[in-house]
């Protein structure tokens, strides 16, 4: 039995669904918008295509048969729109235009043609579509796979039914006998953009809400200004670091290392400029360690440098190394060259028990505190106290 449909209803449920979805994607919206907005547009643009669908016969023909296209392919657009604002890019304002105005255009000159509009449409629906999946995959995937494929799965549906009705249209080998007339093509065409409407919306919240939770993790262990470790960071790795070494018996190290005059600088340029001195700092210390070390930042303008298997003469000739490069590394910022020193304290240890950690630490900042204390732009080495026996 031929699946037939009413379709004035079809066409209201695929309106409603679309609303659901720009509400959802509206309730979903992350921190930065990254596209859902653009989306959520074009869903709505898409609800209001198939409310002026059903009222065929109640409006006039320019509201029913062009606005309602001219919105079908504002939601394409607003689509391709969506997917490059995710991706990072610029709006494409020129392909996401012309293919409104092609639409429009055609749909105004074929007024009376229903066929030959089934055929526009069969044609310039799918070369949007193919625009936006081209944009959503390359030049390489997304790490949010699953939501791309989601979104992508969506999309390719309303593609190859929208080709390929209008590929029978205009071949004659469909009967067309207008929009409000129930056909089983008619049907399958309202159901997949009934489906599509939420696969492709349920696709982007993912892509979205997997980015979320990455950058979540990721800003839950690093500086947001450094790309460092956290002070949690630091210490959670301190903790493996030294119940490792206890294991093994390799020696442990730690450097403290703050920024000369920080203050002077955020005074002088300013606190953008003490921004990057601080970014600054970090990429040199980064170039200059091994993969096993750790640096994260442990307060305002202080960093830690976590050294696994590392003595604490090593750790002091890589101190010397650090203090000297960052002295012969000026930080370049808008043009002008602002010099930067550092001091640092240097604290290394055979491990003897597991809490050792807020010794090394404690040690480290003295011996910071000294090199501060001596004028600055120097190393300095720490006496580990000996833990007192209780
Ligand atoms: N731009 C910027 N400044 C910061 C940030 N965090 C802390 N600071 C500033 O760092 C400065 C630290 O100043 P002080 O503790 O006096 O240290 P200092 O000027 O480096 O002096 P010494 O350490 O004794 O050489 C303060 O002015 C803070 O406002 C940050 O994220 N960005």
């Amino acid at each position: 039995m031929p699946l037939v449909l009413d379709v004035p209803t079809m066409l209201l449920m695929i309106a409603a669904a679309s609303l659901a979805m720009a509400a959802s994607l509206a309730a979903a919206r992350p921190q930065r918008s990254e596209g859902t907005g653009l989306w959520a547009l074009g869903l709505v643009m898409h609800a209001a295509t198939y409310v002026l669908y059903a009222m065929r016969g109640r409006v006039p023909d320019w509201a029913s048969i062009v606005l309602s296209n001219l919105l079908l392919a504002g939601t394409f657009a607003m689509a391709l729109g969506a997917v490059c604002r995710f991706r990072g890019r610029a709006l494409p304002w020129g392909r996401m235009l012309a293919p409104v105005v092609a639409m429009t255009a055609l749909y105004m000159v074929f007024l009376d043609d229903y066929r030959a509009r089934i055929v526009v449409a069969g044609i310039l629906a799918p070369v949007q579509i193919s625009m936006v999946l081209w944009v959503l995959w390359r030049p390489q995937p997304l790490a949010q796979l699953r939501g791309a494929w989601l979104f992508t799965v969506g999309l390719s549906l309303q593609f190859v039914l929208l080709a390929l009705r209008g590929l029978l249209a205009a071949m004659h080998a469909i009967p067309l006998d207008g929009l409000m007339r129930s056909s089983p093509m008619q049907s399958f065409v309202f159901m997949a953009a009934f489906v599509v409407v939420i696969l492709a919306s349920l696709g982007f919240i993912l892509m979205a809400k997997d980015r979320a939770d990455a950058e979540n993790r990721y800003f839950a262990v690093h500086d947001e200004l450094t790309g460092a470790a956290n002070r949690r960071a630091l210490i959670q790795a301190l903790d493996r670091d030294l119940a490792r070494a206890l294991r093994s018996g390799e020696p442990y190290a730690l450097l403290m290392l703050d920024i000369d005059h920080f203050k002077a600088v955020n005074d002088t340029h300013g606190h953008r400029a003490g921004d990057r001195v601080l970014c600054h700092v970090a990429t040199v210390l980064r170039a200059r360690l091994r993969a096993q070390d750790l640096i994260g930042r442990y307060g305002g303008e202080e960093f830690m440098l976590l050294l696994p298997n590392t003595t604490l003469d090593g750790a002091a000739a890589l101190a010397e190394t650090l203090r000297e490069v960052m002295e012969q590394s000026p930080c370049l910022h808008e043009g002008r060259s602002i010099a930067v020193t550092v001091s640092i304290g240097v604290c290394g240890t055979q491990m003897e028990s597991i809490q050792d950690w807020d010794r090394l630490i404690q040690a480290a900042d003295q011996a910071l505190y000294r090199a501060k204390a001596a004028g600055r732009n120097r190393v300095v080495c720490a006496d580990l106290p000996r833990r007192s026996r209780t």
